[in-house]
């Protein structure tokens, strides 16, 4: 059956639903929570519809899956007030718990959550069209990251020096939140992504203010009550709405100390300069990407091919750690070509629930069209299509395309496509990827296909100063997600490994006392009388 005949058969109707997997009625979410309460929303409201295409006695659509609320800057400033005040030290109790009392807080979320994971599961596959796989891998691994996190935190604070003693001076170093955070994660890991900058920010002390992911919006509603049941007042609020609206009001005030985004440099930028004193807020970032592969002529073809298919089309290419670009060594490109298109042939392409299938719907709006777009420019510049169907698209499905010989004149060379577009480029010497990596705009991980130990330690280090991760005979990819996770140039801010993330939303200050007599008697009464909730006896590391 050739690619389009295929494609005619993706657009399922009601009935054709597993019952399982099946949405009853509409998500209406309404509710958001600020200061320990979930209010309800009577505005404006904004559609979420699935990537998933419906049949419905022939006309084929988009279903529309729920409504989330399209809260004002009034309603985020409340919610920034409600962070602002938790943080306070004189009124809030979250910065000065010890360390325990706020693992018990995020034990009795992850406890919550995980009653919630087939709900969430499911929201992950209609909204965003995450093959269930790896829509479950997404829910566990983020449950694993949230344990991971309580245990390094309590190996930190096992290993804590308590005081420390230098040149006749006495201090007490203390590791501290950094304020108020807001947390945004893209839509491709809107669960994951998001957890792993929210919950280290959390446990460290800081209060939050969270906005989910524009696609992948409604998996949070099932979560919100165990947000509010298990955190004090004004902690975790979370919002919904447009960017410009709610984050831009928010930054506008001055008063966020933390920005931590997943998303691309634009949405970064275009956030971050509204801080009147951006210097002030750290941010932790994880930006854009174009990875690329070099595959050298000794390359063992069967690793790099099984490598290259699931780095460079696994959720669709929708991965900021996805390969986006493949440099294959000329001698070897035609033989390269031809088993990566068998490979990928035995992809299938379906709803997400159905086995087997690892291609799926695209969330983003226009993006099929996008695709095109790039597939269109690089044959006018002279790549081909290798492959049967490539390229093909209806509404939110795109047939990936592999485009061949592929060359600097290209928007597909330089421009991250984040999608199953997979752009193939002959070299002749090794310099020649070299110089692509150098002059890219981007530095977060590569691949690099070969067993000469030689080439490779050469590689190694023509790149050990423009990535954050280099990976041998290997894909890129974000995990084990204890191993660092940032990146270089306009790739990230910031690392955010279990315990890196840890570090990133703390800062180590001191109270330092000249060992004098005046200072013994003064330290001894404010330890004492504990007139300090910072200078006290239990504090964290
Ligand atoms: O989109 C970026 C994700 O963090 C990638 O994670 P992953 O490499 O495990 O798919």
């Amino acid at each position: 059956m050739k690619t389009h005949e295929k494609l005619n058969h993706l657009f399922p109707s009601e009935s054709d639903i597993p019952e399982t997997y099946r949405l009853h009625g509409l998500v209406e979410q309404k509710e958001y929570l600020i200061d320990g309460e979930l209010l309800t929303w009577e505005g404006e409201m904004s559609e979420v519809l699935s990537p998933i295409c419906i049949n419905d006695g022939g006309h084929i659509s988009q279903k529309c899956i729920g409504h989330t609320p399209l809260l004002t800057s009034q309603e985020a400033l409340h919610a920034l007030d409600a962070a602002v005040k938790a943080y306070d030290l004189g009124m809030g109790e979250w910065p000065t718990l010890s360390v325990g009392s706020r693992i018990h807080h995020v034990e009795k979320f992850l406890s919550a959550m995980r009653a919630k994971r087939q709900e969430v599961v499911n929201l992950l596959m209609w909204e965003i069209g995450k093959p269930l796989k790896d829509a479950e891998k997404e829910f566990d691994r983020t449950c694993v990251y949230i344990e991971d996190t309580i245990n390094q935190l309590k190996e930190l604070d096992r290993n804590s020096a308590r005081f420390d003693t230098e040149e006749g001076i006495v201090a007490q170093i203390r590791r501290v939140p950094l304020g108020v955070a807001l947390c945004m994660g893209p839509f491709n890991y809107p669960l994951n992504e998001t957890f792993t900058t929210l919950i280290p920010a959390l446990i460290m002390g800081n209060t939050v203010v969270f906005k989910p992911a524009k696609y992948g919006v409604l998996l949070i509603k099932p979560l919100l009550e165990a947000f509010r049941d298990s955190f004090p007042k004004g902690v975790i609020n979370i919002i919904y709405g447009r960017g410009r609206d709610t984050v831009g009001a928010m930054m506008e005030t001055g008063k966020l100390d933390v920005f931590a985004f997943i998303g691309t440099n634009k949405g970064a930028n275009d956030l971050k300069k509204l801080h009147p004193k951006p210097h002030r807020l750290r941010s932790i970032l994880g930006l854009d990407a174009k990875n690329p592969a070099i595959v050298l002529p000794d390359a063992d073809l069967e690793v790099a091919i099984q490598e290259c298919i699931t780095g460079s089309l696994s959720f669709n290419g929708q991965r900021c750690t996805a390969l986006k670009i493949l440099f294959v060594h000329d001698s070897i490109a035609d033989v390269f070509i031809e088993k990566y298109l068998q490979a990928l042939q035995k992809l299938q392409m379906g709803m997400p629930w159905e086995a087997g299938v690892s291609l799926t719907p695209l969330p983003e709006p226009g993006k099929t069209e996008y695709l095109n777009g790039l597939v269109q420019d690089a044959q006018q510049h002279g790549a081909k299509v290798m492959n049967e169907g490539g390229g093909l698209f209806n509404q939110t499905y795109f047939h990936p395309a592999v485009l061949y010989p592929v060359n600097a004149a290209m928007r597909v060379y330089r421009e991250e496509q984040f999608g199953p577009v997979v752009p193939i480029v002959p070299f002749s010497k090794v310099q020649e990827a070299i110089d692509y990596v150098r002059d890219s705009n981007y530095g977060q991980q590569l691949s690099i296909f070969s067993q000469d130990a030689e080439a490779v330690a050469h590689l190694i280090d023509s790149f050990a100063n423009q990535v954050g991760r280099i990976n041998l005979n290997a894909q890129c990819q974000r995990g084990p997600d204890t191993y660092p996770f940032n990146g270089r140039k306009d790739s990230a801010e910031g690392t955010l490994s279990v315990g890196d993330a840890l570090r990133a939303f703390s800062i180590r200050i001191m109270v330092a006392s000249k060992m004098n007599g005046t200072n013994k008697a003064l330290i001894g009464d404010i330890l004492q009388h504990r007139y300090s909730k910072f200078l006290t006896t239990d504090y964290l590391f």
